[in-house]
This record gives C-alpha cells, sequence and structure tokens, in this order.
C-alpha cells in the first residue's frame, strides 16, 4: 500500500482517486472547497463533478493543503492548466522532502507556451522533485468510476518511476503503458481539445459522420506536424495518448470540449458556454497556445487557425467551414503528412 495525494478534486482528480483507492493505496485527496472535502470524506460523493457515484470509503478528503503535501511522497496533479502554476507554487512552500509528480492535466499555458511539465520543472525545485511523469490517454472520467476497461499511458523522462505510478494505477479495469516520449504524451493530449472543439461545432452545424471523420483524421495530421517539430517521435501520435485520445473525445457526449463546441456551433456564445459548462474546457486557452506554437514552429495547421478564428476572431462557424473547405490544392501524404 502506497501513500498518494491527489490535488484537484473534480471529476478527473475524484476518479483517479477511486482507481487508487480501490487498489488499497492510502490515498487523500485535496480540494481548495472545506465543503466539498466534508462531503467526499463524511458523505463518499462528489456530486457536483460525478453525479450518482458512491466513493470508496477509503478514499480521504482534506481542504487543508499542509495536511495534503505531508501525506505522501507521490502527488498527482489533477487541476486545469491555468491553475497548475499557482498549485505547484502553494505545494512548493510546503515541501520538505523530494517526491514524484504525477499531472493528468491536457492543456499548454498560451502565456509561456510551455508544457505542464516544464512548469512543474521551473515551479519545483529540483532538489524537491525526484521525477515528472504524466498520465494521458483516452478516459472520461464518467467512464472510469463505472469500471468501464480504460487504457492509458504513462510518460517520463524517469521511466523507473513511470513504471511505479504504471504499478499504482493497473487495475482490472484500468490498464496502463508506459511511454518514452514525454513531449508527444502531453502534446498529443493537449492538442486533442482543440480538435475535439472542432467537432462539437461541426455537429452543432448538423454535419455528420463525413466531417467528423475529416476532423479527427487531419486533425492528427496537423497535431503531428506540430508536434514532431517540437521534438515528439511521430509514432507516439498513433498511440492511445494521440490517435486514441483525438477519437474518445471528438466522438463521446462525456468530452467537456465536444459538448462546448456543440453548444458553439448552436450559435450560443463562448461567455454563455463557458459559463453553462462550469468545468474547465481546455481546448479554448490551448487553441491560443497552438495558434502561437503553429507560428513560432512555421506549421501549417489550418483546423487550429479556424478555430482560433471562431473563438477569438469573431468568425461565424459556417464561414470558418467554408473558408477550410475552398483552400486551395492539397497532396494529402507529404513528409509528416502533407505540410
Ligand atoms: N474529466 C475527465 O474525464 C478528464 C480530464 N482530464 C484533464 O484533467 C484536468 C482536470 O479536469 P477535470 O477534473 O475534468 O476538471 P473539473 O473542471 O472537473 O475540475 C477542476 C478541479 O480543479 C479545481 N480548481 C480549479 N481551479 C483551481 C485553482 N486555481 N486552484 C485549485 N484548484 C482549482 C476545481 O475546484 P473548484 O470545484 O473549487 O472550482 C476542481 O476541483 C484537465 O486538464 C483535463 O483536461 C484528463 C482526462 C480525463
Ligand atoms: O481528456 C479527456 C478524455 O480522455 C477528457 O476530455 P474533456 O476535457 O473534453 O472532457
Amino acid at each position: 500500500m502506497e501513500k498518494v495525494s491527489i490535488f484537484g478534486a473534480g471529476s478527473w482528480g475524484t476518479a483517479l482517486a477511486v482507481v487508487l483507492a480501490e487498489n488499497g493505496h492510502d490515498s487523500l485527496i485535496w480540494t481548495r472547497r472545506a465543503e466539498q472535502a466534508d462531503e467526499i470524506h463524511n458523505q463518499h460523493t462528489n456530486n457536483r463533478y460525478l453525479p450518482n457515484v458512491k466513493l470508496p470509503e477509503n478514499l480521504n478528503s482534506t481542504s487543508e493543503l499542509n495536511v495534503a503535501v505531508q501525506h505522501a511522497k507521490t502527488i498527482i496533479l489533477a487541476v486545469p492548466t491555468v491553475a497548475m502554476r499557482e498549485t505547484c507554487r502553494h505545494i512548493q512552500e510546503l515541501l520538505t522532502e523530494p517526491a514524484i509528480f504525477v499531472h493528468v492535466s491536457k492543456g499548454i499555458d498560451p502565456d509561456s507556451l510551455e508544457r505542464i511539465s516544464e512548469i512543474i520543472a521551473e515551479e519545483i525545485d529540483e532538489t524537491l522533485r525526484e521525477a515528472i511523469v504524466v498520465l494521458s490517454g483516452p478516459s472520461h472520467a464518467e467512464e472510469v468510476v463505472l469500471r468501464h476497461p480504460t487504457t492509458v499511458a504513462v510518460a517520463s523522462s524517469n521511466m523507473e518511476a513511470a513504471e511505479q505510478i504504471q504499478d499504482l494505477f493497473m487495475s482490472n479495469y484500468f490498464r496502463v503503458y508506459t511511454n518514452k516520449d514525454v513531449i508527444g504524451v502531453e502534446l498529443g493530449g493537449a492538442l486533442k481539445n482543440v480538435i475535439a472543439l472542432a467537432a462539437g461545432i461541426s455537429d452543432g452545424l448538423g454535419y455528420g459522420d463525413n466531417a467528423k471523420a475529416a476532423l479527427i483524421t487531419r486533425g492528427l495530421a496537423e497535431i503531428t506536424r506540430l508536434g514532431v517539430k517540437m521534438g515528439a517521435d511521430q509514432q507516439t501520435f498513433s498511440g492511445l495518448t494521440g490517435l486514441g485520445d483525438l477519437v474518445v473525445t471528438c466522438t463521446s457526449v462525456h468530452s467537456r470540449n465536444w459538448r462546448a463546441g456543440n453548444l458553439l456551433g448552436k450559435g450560443q456564445s463562448l461567455e454563455r458556454v463557458t459559463e453553462e459548462m462550469g468545468m474547465v474546457i481546455e481546448g479554448v486557452r490551448t487553441t491560443k497556445a497552438s495558434f502561437q506554437l503553429a507560428q513560432q514552429f512555421d506549421v501549417n495547421m489550418p483546423l487550429t487557425e479556424a478555430l482560433y478564428s471562431i473563438l477569438f476572431g469573431g468568425v461565424p462557424p459556417k464561414q470558418a467551414v467554408d473558408q477550410l473547405m475552398t483552400r486551395g490544392k492539397k497532396q494529402e501524404i507529404d513528409t509528416f503528412f502533407g505540410i
């Protein structure tokens, strides 16, 4: 039995804490809201994020950061990307011994253009971190808590730590692979959210499976193009954290990004959609980051550009689709899928 602290009691932090508690680990989930800590601890529910789910009785919760930091030397970071830097800073102030940091969030910071492992490395002193591991893959929290078969990958520059985290989470319904490609795993998880928003918009506009298949396929091509230029292994994008996560997020009603896109496609404003969702829509900020990275790395990313024009340029979705469909002629396959 290991001691593990999970920071962030949204749907994903809670679902992963359930997997760990069911594996018999001493799991403590930290939330910034005392009433939510009480609910998880005493009623064994987290109704705002996972309604109608009974949490294991051995899953503990606290709203005291110090208690959670002192509890374990394995730290799971499950807050949205926007809160990652601040959360790491608070943890760093209280940390007295080196810990393994596992992040499970899927985004790129649009201000620094950093991946999450880069943010953690910047904010946590080298002497206080044994390793940084990313856990990612096609895994909606809503299905994990139903114990539906789910597969993910963990990646780290420290493979021993990655294998430790693999062992921690592995169960008969949660299968964990290892991968050495941290950049590819992080980029696949973050960039699929951009395409999932676009897939939701397509459905919201009333388009069908042809359009969805096109978005997934050409989306994967542009994610791969950028990823390879940023140093990722091309093969990672054909794996669970690339194609796998892209498919699940573009096709599932559980996806917050797909749902947000769907409402945008039906004509709602971004402000209204964000308010209505009440959960993080990572793809919005990551579209901003990805748009800038495409320029920085000189990579052609037409879907990302179209989505950027919808979200931040006031272009109506239908017009953005027309512009995409009437671009100049292209060859489908070229180096790295058609630069
Ligand atoms: N949901 C899923 O199925 C999956 C999600 N992910 C990724 O996991 C990450 C978290 O997603 P998810 O759990 O869905 O998000 P949710 O919106 O469900 O929950 C976010 C959690 O983070 C907390 N939080 C938000 N801002 C801060 C802050 N500034 N400081 C501290 N805590 C904060 C929220 O607290 P409060 O309630 O107080 O606002 C809440 O507990 C995202 O990057 C997402 O892409 C990855 C795989 C699957
Ligand atoms: O990453 C996810 C599933 O793998 C969750 O995606 P959403 O944030 O769109 O719900």
